[in-house]
């Protein structure tokens, strides 16, 4: 149909795209952390594009700590807010959380891939060390969505898992968390592309909460690309958000 293949075609003039965001769909998972699973948060034109233009830019990232290997086995990028389709992201990812947050407050998105047998071990995303905290400004993480960009056709495995957080008992849930997941490992999510998890990291009063420990499941086959938007406290400096290195936590 000639009308809606224009839609679809990719982004040549950034003068031509107009930011819109999808109807997307949200529902609380857990009040206490509050933890929000949205449906449709990133259209199939957007996830298209995020691949396209961090195609062979994913590297190993660089290193704290010598044991991070077998902690963060992934590949990530970062994507720059230059772009037109990352910018209406950061967009709709700051009026998420209501008129609060600014832009500045984010980090780089940063895109993650994973290859059969990758993983990501237990961590929480906000940081507890105090001073990496203070050297990098803008405060701890707030927040952080996980959003799913793209699978193989033969994708498995590969959820992201929050052991503290009890799994919403409702069958209908069971299309988007894995069912078969036992009670005592908490809520599993299982990647579905477009979709995405939010949740709140801290504390009322800043603190990091430990139940928002989540780990990325081992990919058994076929890849996976997800998206990480965190939200720090405070505005980050231009220079900072264009630094585009944050060293894996
Ligand atoms: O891969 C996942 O499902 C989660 C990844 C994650 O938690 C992270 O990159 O911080
Ligand atoms: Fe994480």
């Amino acid at each position: 149909s000639t009308s809606d293949s224009s839609a679809q075609a990719p982004i040549v003039n950034s003068e031509e795209y107009v930011c819109k965001h999808p109807p997307y769909q949200v529902q609380i998972v857990s009040s206490s952390p509050l933890v929000i699973y949205i449906r449709d948060f990133l259209t199939e034109r957007e996830r298209a594009h995020l691949k396209s233009i961090s195609k062979n830019t994913f590297r190993t990232s660089a290193v704290g700590s010598g044991s991070k290997a077998a902690r963060r086995t992934s590949q990530s990028t970062y994507l720059p807010s230059t772009d037109p389709i990352v910018s209406c992201i950061e967009q709709r990812a700051t009026l998420f959380q209501g008129y609060d947050v600014h832009p500045s407050q984010l980090e780089p998105l940063q895109l993650v891939h994973y290859s059969p047998g990758e993983h990501y071990h237990l961590h929480t995303d906000w940081f507890s060390d105090e001073a990496y905290k203070m050297a990098v400004n803008g405060g701890n993480r707030l927040s952080s969505f996980f959003a799913y960009v793209s699978l193989s056709n033969d994708t498995t495995g590969g959820g992201t898992n929050f052991p503290l957080v009890n799994a919403p008992r409702d069958p209908r849930w069971c299309d988007v968390i894995d069912c078969d997941e036992q009670w005592e490992r908490g809520v599993t999510f299982r990647p579905m592309e477009g979709n995405a998890v939010y949740w709140e990291n801290l504390e009322g009063d800043g603190t990091g909460n430990h139940r928002t420990v989540h780990a990325g499941l081992p990919v058994t086959t076929g890849d996976k690309i997800g998206m990480n938007i965190w939200t720090r406290q405070l505005p980050l400096s231009d220079e900072v958000r264009g630094r585009f290195e944050y060293p894996d936590l």
